[in-house]
């Protein structure tokens, strides 16, 4: 089967790249004393693709190339979309007349790896092919590595992930859930909570790791992150407990999940589906829009008003929790990520937060700029690059 073109252009199949034989990457930056660097970011997201031209700090442009459910649909495994996507950032570069060859190094979202820490990976051959099989399950963001290293690869340039979903900073006491065989783990929006968390220690006057901050980003999934002088030191996983969001469920009521998994009703697939994609808001009100849903709450649905108040105030719980792993001692609360736009839901989190330290509100995310400033803390050399290795 076929896939349409971006512009419905001619249809092409596009299967997963074998991965090249290793090469040495050689950096274009010059190191110090240098005066620009230029690095080219990629995001992929379910269902699109963000990528972006940066020289330094400053972003010159950003596109994002959407990717329709039938030009997905080919795809088997979401890592056998790499390809594709590359041929699309291609055309997209064709367009802009921006050559490759320019870019000092590529950077790109990192994904579901094994559990690691925080800060800047080197992409090599060895996790580009970890990406590949997805060790910690599918998720479009593990693309970023496997797309970064083989553009890096074409242009002889060095590919880095930052801070990917799965770091995992956790504290030995943060990881039993009550059975051994689930223990919790760490998957979280970690690239753009670490990146505000930054933000607000640089406006603090004070560095990361001098600081304790409760960060939230409330996007289509919700993570609640203590973070203890530059460490994630618990998060409720974003895929799996804390607060519902506009499409998960996070906590669900354990028994009870139990029962409607052996219900007969749902196969396991359809269940997974119900709880990551369905669940939440979505559930409710039928909308992932939490504009929509705000929209009806001001025209008086009453159903839409209880919804949203009850994700903030599952919000706003996990948030006193996570402020007891910090032992009271919080220099800020930061709220982020698209719901952070909600003066109604912000206003309601805050209500019940504030109390407990000053709120900061910061509202969508810059992952792109997150992702280039981990690039050139490393290309300046104010950070070594990490290697992973599971
Ligand atoms: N101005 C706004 N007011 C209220 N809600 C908003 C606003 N802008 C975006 N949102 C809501 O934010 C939610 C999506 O958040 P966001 O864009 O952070 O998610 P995402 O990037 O798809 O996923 P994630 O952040 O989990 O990676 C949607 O429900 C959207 O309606
Ligand atoms: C698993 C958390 C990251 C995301 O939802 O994108």
């Amino acid at each position: 089967m076929g896939i349409g073109g971006r512009n419905g252009g001619p249809q092409t199949r596009y299967n997963p790249i074998p991965l090249p034989a290793r090469r040495p990457v050689s950096s274009k930056f010059e190191g110090e004393g240098a005066k620009s660097i230029l690095i080219l970011a990629v995001n992929p997201g379910s269902t699109s693709t963000k990528i972006a031209a940066y020289q330094d700090e400053l972003c010159l442009w950003k596109e994002v190339i959407e990717h329709s459910a039938q030009e997905l649909q080919p795809f088997a495994r979401i890592s056998d979309q790499s390809s594709y996507r590359i041929e699309k950032i291609q055309e997209v570069l064709r367009e802009k007349g921006q050559k490759l060859e320019v870019f000092a190094a590529i950077v790109g979202r990192g994904g579901l790896l094994k559990p690691l820490p925080g800060g800047t990976y080197l992409v090599d051959e060895y996790l580009a092919a970890q990406c590949q099989n997805a060790p910690g399950g599918e998720h479009a963001s593990n693309l970023g590595a496997i797309i970064a290293f083989h553009l890096g690869q074409r242009i002889k340039a060095p590919a880095y992930i930052v801070d990917p979903v799965a770091v995992d900073e956790m504290e030995a006491v943060a990881r039993l859930s009550g059975l051994p065989e689930l223990p919790r783990l760490s998957q979280g929006h970690a690239l753009n909570m670490k990146a505000v968390a930054r933000k607000v220690a640089r406006q603090l006057g004070k560095a990361y790791h001098e600081v304790n901050l409760v960060v939230a980003h409330l996007g289509s999934g919700i993570s609640v992150t203590p973070h203890r002088r530059g460490l994630m030191i618990d998060v409720n996983n974003a895929n799996m407990e804390g607060p519902f969001s506009v499409e998960r469920c996070g906590t669900l009521p354990a028994a009870l999940l139990v029962k409607l998994c052996y219900s007969g009703r749902y196969s396991e697939t359809e269940m997974l589906k119900k709880i990551l994609k369905e669940g939440g808001l979505y559930a409710y009100l039928g909308t992932k829009d939490a504009r929509e849903a705000e929209r009806r709450m001001q025209e008086g649905d009453a159903r839409a008003k209880l919804v949203l108040e009850a994700l903030a105030y599952q919000a706003a719980k996990e948030i006193g929790a996570m402020t007891t792993v910090l032992l009271g001692e919080v220099d800020r609360i930061i709220l982020t990520g698209g719901l952070a736009h909600s003066e109604f839901i912000t206003g309601e989190i805050c209500r019940r937060v504030s109390f407990l330290a000053p709120v900061e509100i910061i509202p969508g995310e810059e992952e792109m700029e997150s992702l280039v400033l981990g690039a050139l803390r490393v290309l300046r050399k104010e950070e070594e690059a990490l290697v992973y290795r599971a």
